[in-house]
């Protein structure tokens, strides 16, 4: 489903570790800083140890901010069960996990049919390979570089050889890190070829968070540049 332009950087800011009690407001913040989309992370307490929230809040959400780009980071059991919701409350991008999925086909279907992007979700122990029969049916491709449920745990290196097994075999698609992205991460990842970076921690809790933010996309667009003057 990936085109044929070249993927380009995307940053996408997780609010996760944000002061939820004034989430429109952490958003804004993160919009004004420079970000690209916002990275919406949804657990049930099932798939990963831990909660947070659902579609009644991005329904909330999505009339505050209209043209942002909402991608669910969807950390669920029974992904199938919320894909009408998320669309329905405003979401853009249904991230699931492949772990947690029984029909895979038939769920990329449902969320496409739903209006929304595709996107598959690799836990740190997921062999990448596993994507390979279904690689045609998605938009995105996330690679967790934590195990998935809490924000401020360090970076995974060991995950970029994924990443870079993705961007040689699928020079189009969208590959999407998640979990202990920052300035000190981010050139490994933008080497391996990943072009939408999730960053939580290191963006939430800067004094100054367009500077994280600039700081990550330059890293990204730099690796973009050399990488296609190397074609
Ligand atoms: O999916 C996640 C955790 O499961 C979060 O998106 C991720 O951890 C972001 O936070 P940080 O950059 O602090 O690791
Ligand atoms: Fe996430």
């Amino acid at each position: 489903m990936s085109g044929h332009t070249l993927p380009c950087c995307k940053i996408g800011p997780s609010i996760l570790c944000a002061d939820l009690s004034c989430l429109a407001d952490e958003c804004r913040k993160m919009i004004h800083s420079g970000a690209d989309y916002l990275h919406l992370d949804v657990m049930d307490g099932h798939f990963v140890p831990n909660l947070t929230f659902g579609h009644p809040i991005v329904k909330c959400l999505r009339p505050k901010m209209p043209d942002i780009y909402f991608d669910m980071h969807m950390m669920v059991q029974n992904p199938e069960k919320w894909v009408e919701s998320m669309a329905d409350a405003g979401a853009n991008q249904y991230t699931f996990h492949i772990e947690a999925c029984e029909d895979i086909p038939a769920l990329c279907r449902k969320i496409q049919e739903s209006g929304m992007r595709v996107g598959v979700g690799l836990k740190p122990g997921t062999p990448v390979e596993t994507i390979l029969p279904y690689s045609d049916l998605f938009d995105v491709v996330l690679i967790m570089t934590v195990e998935p449920g809490f924000g401020g745990q360090s970076f995974m290196e060991d995950m970029m050889s994924k990443v870079q097994y993705l961007r040689t075999n699928f020079p189009y698609l969208d590959i999407e890190v998640d979990g202990g992205v920052g300035p000190n991460t981010i050139d490994v990842v933008a080497e391996a070829g990943a072009n939408m970076i999730v960053s939580g921690t290191a963006i939430t809790g800067a004094s100054d968070p367009s500077q994280v933010i600039a700081l990550l996309r330059n890293s990204v667009e730099n690796a973009i540049q050399k990488s296609q003057l190397e074609r």
